[in-house]
Order: structure tokens, then sequence, then C-alpha cells
């Protein structure tokens, strides 16, 4: 283990407690996983290969090099040294109580104890421990590695620093902390979550819907609508140019009819589990649970990366955490400059099964975005109606590439004179091999005549500097006679 490197222990590993060990990991986090259960290694190697696959996509950068996972066989071993200890262990108080006074015995005073709880309060879990002050609720979302809301709910035992220590240590994950600001059984997601589970449980075993019916209601309409504004700022714009009081107006009386059901559970008799479950399997029974969870993941990642692209709800918390975690490019000695370090991403796969050759056009121009911006031609610079056209590129596709496989771009500057600025990119796969190479021809243009000019001052000195330290590099074979 690095010294820099921090660590969690993970306390149970089913579905939550696999995600957050993948969460941990592909941040950079060392991970000690226990879990009595004997299949436990096996499920998480399924829940990483999940993860390894769809997180990197939502980055155009490369997530920080991934941390050990070691399994433990008892607890103590797999808190002494944690930093954060993540419980998701089964939700039985008792049970989870257990844990902590074990935990408490072996693990440092400093350490965060962290549970993934849906339901219980902090106070209840704390109740017991030797040190209730170190233990706090984050909750999360499956699948953790890629939904980034984890609500953060306190105590009065809580000092607030740790809290803050907790609410930091989430956002250095790329995820988004919201503190709950008074305990409540459920939090807050999960009393939403219920009230619509309980209301479609009244509409099967009423037969006035099935499961996919009403999966169909959610994903064709507010299903989409929620991903991006949520619940108030949608019903704002339902109630016209006169917004939410005039929504209110018109709507709020119905809550009296009522529309729902929701103050009653209907009763859970095997007739009505069988319906519901029966109803499922004919919706989806023709997938395993695998291939669901890679759908749900594709879309998900699908999502993300529109709102990503708009810098929108969850979209704009990726753009944060890209900016934290992309490496500088290293100018210093005359090597070719690594200018893109990313996996590629689902939506650049075509009908062959591997990346697009559009997309290779766009490798290179982003390749050499991050050029320009080295030389000071950067978004300011851009502003002042200055940049580059491309007028030329030449692109050699060597072997193939597929979804969610890591590459690499070395730029090198062959020509830098005046108005010109000649650029050679090799994107190469994790092994070193070449996957492809972009000669191309860029000139400084003025963007108001919109015809080519000499760059600022500053920026050709930086160009000249670079193409000097780039002509030492050997040229290969075949540009030697270009
Ligand atoms: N499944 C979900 O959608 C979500 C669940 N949660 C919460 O996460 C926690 C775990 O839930 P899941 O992962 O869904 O359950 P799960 O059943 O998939 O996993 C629980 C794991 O805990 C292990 N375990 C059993 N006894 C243990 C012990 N004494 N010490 C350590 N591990 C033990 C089990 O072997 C199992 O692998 C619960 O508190 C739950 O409320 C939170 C968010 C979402
Ligand atoms: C069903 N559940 C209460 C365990 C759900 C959660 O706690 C959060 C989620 O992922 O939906």
């Amino acid at each position: 283990m690095s010294a820099d490197r921090k660590t969690a222990a993970i306390i149970g590993g089913g579905v939550i407690g696999g995600g957050w060990a993948a969460r941990f990991l592909l941040n950079g986090w060392d991970v000690c996983v226990f879990d009595p259960d004997a299949q436990a290694q096996r499920k998480i190697t399924a829940v990483l290969e999940n993860a390894r696959y769809a997180l990197p996509m939502l980055y155009n950068t490369a997530l920080p090099d991934e941390g050990s996972l070691t399994y433990c066989e008892t607890i103590s071993g797999a808190v002494q040294n944690a930093d954060w200890i993540q419980e998701s262990a089964p939700e039985r108080l008792a049970l989870k109580r257990k844990v902590y006074q074990t935990t408490q015995e072996h693990c440092r005073a400093d350490a965060i104890i962290a549970s993934s709880t849906s339901g219980f309060k902090p106070s209840e879990i704390q109740g017991c421990a030797t040190r209730p002050e170190q233990i706090i609720v984050a909750h999360p979302f499956n699948p953790v590695y890629l939904l980034p809301l984890v609500e953060i709910v306190a105590t009065d035992e809580n000092p607030p620093e740790m809290t803050d220590r907790a609410t930091g240590i989430i956002e250095s994950l790329g995820m988004f902390p919201l503190r709950v600001r008074a305990e409540i059984d459920a939090h807050i997601a999960d009393r939403f979550l219920e009230a619509v589970w309980r209301e479609a449980l009244w509409l099967i075993k009423g037969e006035i819907a099935t499961t996919e019916e009403i999966d169909n209601a959610i994903r064709y309409g507010f299903g989409l609508r929620w991903a991006q504004m949520g619940l108030f700022e949608t019903y704002r714009i339902a109630g016209g140019e006169a917004g939410m009081r005039h929504f209110i107006d018109q709507f709020g009386p119905c809550l009296q009819w009522p529309w729902t059901k929701l103050m009653d559970v209907p009763e859970l008799t095997d007739e009505l589990v069988e319906m519901i479950a029966s109803q499922s399997d004919a919706q989806s029974g023709a997938h395993t649970i695998r291939q669901l969870e890679r759908m749900r993941d594709e879309n998900l990642v699908g999502i993300l990366l529109s709102l990503k692209t708009r810098d929108a709800a969850a979209g704009a918390l990726l753009n944060t955490h890209e900016a934290r975690i992309t490496q500088p490019p290293d100018t210093s000695g005359a090597e070719p400059i690594t200018t893109l370090n990313r996996n590629v991403p689902i939506d650049w796969t075509d009908y062959n099964g591997h990346m697009n050759e559009s997309r290779y056009g766009q490798v290179f121009s982003d390749a050499a975005d991050v050029v320009m911006a080295l030389l000071g031609a950067d978004a300011e610079y851009i502003k002042g109606d200055n940049s580059y056209f491309t007028v030329d590129i030449h692109i050699r596709f060597l072997q193939e590439t597929r979804t969610g496989q890591r590459f690499s771009v070395h730029s090198r500057v062959l020509l830098g004179e005046g108005k010109k600025l000649r650029l050679y990119h090799k994107m190469l796969a994790d092994d070193g091999s070449v996957i492809a190479t972009g000669e191309q021809m860029l000139i400084h243009v003025s963007l108001k005549t919109r015809r080519a000019c000499e760059p600022q001052p500053e920026i050709l000195a930086k160009l000249e500097s670079l193409a000097a330290a780039h002509a030492t590099i050997p040229l290969p074979d075949h540009l030697k006679d270009t």
C-alpha cells in the first residue's frame, strides 16, 4: 500500500458494499472487505467488473490509479488501518450494533464509521456504541459506483468537524453529499421511494396495472423529468407563467380527494407476492440480473453524459470532479505530451462493435485543444478573436478499440512557425500498442476576418520553444520523407 493512499474498510460486501468497494477503489483508495458469505468475493468481482466498465466512461480523463483490494477474514483485520469504515450489513438493527461494537474495539478513534442504512436513524445505530461520535449515516443509491447521491445524517453526538470531514471525503469520491438537517426514519429519498412503491403495490393488487405498465408510466414520463430537475422545479414549470403558486392553486385540492392510498399499505400476502413476481418474470425474466445491470448502467452513463454536456444536475457534479482529478500535461522534457488519457465511452461504438472512425477525428481534435491550451491559445485567447483552424488531417487506423478501453494520446509539434502548427498524435492502448496516428495541420486565424494571421507574440514564443524541444525526438519511419 502506498503511503499517501487512504484505506476504506467495507463491512458487508453485498449489493451496496460491493458498490462502495468499487467507488473507493476506482477513486484510488485501498479497500479491505469483510463479509462472512463465502460467495462475497465472487459477487464483488462481478460488481467491480460492471464499475470498471461504466464509471471511467463518465470522464474525459483517467480516474486515479486503482487501489488494492484485500479480503479479510475478520472485522478486526478489515478495520484496523482504515480511514473510512462503511458498514453495509443487512438492515437489522441488532446486527448492525454488534458490528459497531466489534469495529470500535479494533479501529482507529479518528476513523469515520458510516452506515449505509436505508431506514435507521443515526441515533439508533449509535446506541450501544463505545464512541457514538464516530458513527454517522452515509446512505448511498444503487449502483453506488455510478449514482452520486449520499445522504449524510448526523446527530448532536457527532462533532461538526467530523461531519464536515465525512462530507469532504464523499465529495472527493465524485459523489454528492446531501446533508439531512434532522434525523428521520428513512432519511429523505427513501421516503419518496417508499411512497411510490406503496402506491404501485396498490395498483397491482387492484389489477389496475402490471409491473411493466407501472414501469412504463415512470420511464416514458416523469422519470425523465426527475433526472434533471427533480420535483419542485418541474412543478414550478407545470404551473405555467404563474409558476408554483398557480400549480398549488390548481392541484393542491387533489391532495384532499385523495388521488392516492398512500396512508395504507397493502398486505404482502403470498398471492400478491406471486402476482408481482410472476409479472416481473414475464417483463424481465428473459435477462439475467447481470444483463439487466449492464443495461441499467449503460443507460445511466448515457443520461449522465448528456447532463454533463449541458453542465446540469448530476452532470455538473461530474464536471467538477473531472476538473479535480485531471492531471496537467507534463511539458518539462523533450518528450511527446500526453494530451489525453481516458476510456472509450459507450456512444463512440458503432454497428461493427468498435470505436467508430468519426471518433478518431474527435480524439485528435481534443488532443489538439490540449496543445493549444498549453501554448496559451485557450478559451480566454479565443475570446479575443484569435484561434487555430484545422486545414488537413491524415489518420491511420491501425487497430480496433472498444467501449470501456483505456487509451492515451501522445502529441508532438512537428512544425511551429508563424501561422503554421503541425502536430503528430499517437493514440496508444493500455499495453502501449498504437491504435491510430494522426497528422494534423492547423493554421492560426483571426475569428473576425476568418483569415490566416500570425499568433500573438507570446503564443508564437511558446510554440517555437515547444517545436525546438520536440525536434530532438526521432521521427516515425512513415514521416521521414514528408
Ligand atoms: N439494496 C439497496 O438498494 C440499498 C441498500 N442499502 C442498505 O445497505 C445495507 C446492505 O444492503 P444490501 O447490500 O442491499 O444487502 P445484501 O443482502 O446484498 O448484502 C448484505 C451483506 O452483508 C453480509 N453480512 C451478513 N452478516 C454480516 C455481518 N455480521 N457482518 C458483515 N457483513 C454481514 C451478507 O453476507 C451480505 O453479503 C442495508 O443497510 C440496506 O438498507 C442502502 C441503499 C440501497
Ligand atoms: C429499497 N431501498 C430502501 C433499499 C432503496 C435505498 O435505500 C436506496 C436506493 O438505492 O434506491
